[in-house]
């Protein structure tokens, strides 16, 4: 196949992916949206985590929380745990990889904040733990998985909710998270103002 082909079916395979989601995925991006914009009017604040092309995901949340996504609003209470090298690097040298997002969790999760875990496996032990450490703060969790949403998909409890795409392929999979988190922040202002359009 040459390289137009091949980046037509990439085009082709993608946009399919999202449209066999939607039916699936709407009513629990519904539902992250309702359990966030709950989380942040009652002055909860959101942690957000993943690795690699989900820490960028992570990152790109945050950012649209604290700064803005499409209207001006009042700045959103929201963290990347992805972010800080100092702590990143310490937690991994002095304790282990796994514990890079558990231990930021144990420091700055509150009751009541929200953890947004983002794996596309549903299998990142760091991202396990996170979860773990935000239920034993009483957060809830919002997590967006694929490939049937793997020991996370076990792990969730009564009022965290489950994003899992369903496809097989990272890349495409992570697509379809992206697009979630922009449906999301378009529901938090649809919620915080009536936005519309
Ligand atoms: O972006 C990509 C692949 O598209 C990679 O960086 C990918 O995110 C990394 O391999 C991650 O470590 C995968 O972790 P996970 O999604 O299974 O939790
Ligand atoms: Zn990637």
């Amino acid at each position: 196949m040459d390289l137009i082909s091949r980046i037509s079916q990439q085009f082709q395979d993608s946009a399919q992916t999202k449209l066999d989601a939607v039916e699936l995925l709407a009513a629990p991006i519904a539902e992250a949206v309702e359990t966030m914009v709950n989380c942040l009017v009652n002055d909860g604040k959101i942690l957000a985590c993943g690795n690699g092309g989900s820490a960028a995901d992570a990152q790109h949340f945050a950012a649209e929380l604290v700064g803005r996504f499409e209207a001006e609003r009042q700045e959103l209470a929201a963290i990347a745990l992805t972010t800080d090298s100092s702590i990143l690097t310490a937690i991994a040298n002095d304790y282990a990889y796994n514990v890079i997002f558990a231990k930021q969790v144990r420091a700055l999760g509150r009751s009541g904040d929200v953890l947004l875990a983002i794996s596309t496996s549903g299998n990142s032990g760091n991202v396990m733990e996170a979860i773990q450490a935000a239920h034993d703060a009483d957060m809830r969790v919002v997590a967006l998985t694929g490939k049937g949403g793997g020991k996370i998909g076990e792990m969730l409890r009564e009022g965290d909710v489950h994003l899992c795409v369903p496809a097989d392929r990272t890349a495409r999979i992570q697509e379809v998270h992206l697009l979630s988190i922009h449906c999301i922040c378009d529901g938090i202002d649809c919620l915080l103002l009536g936005v519309e359009e």
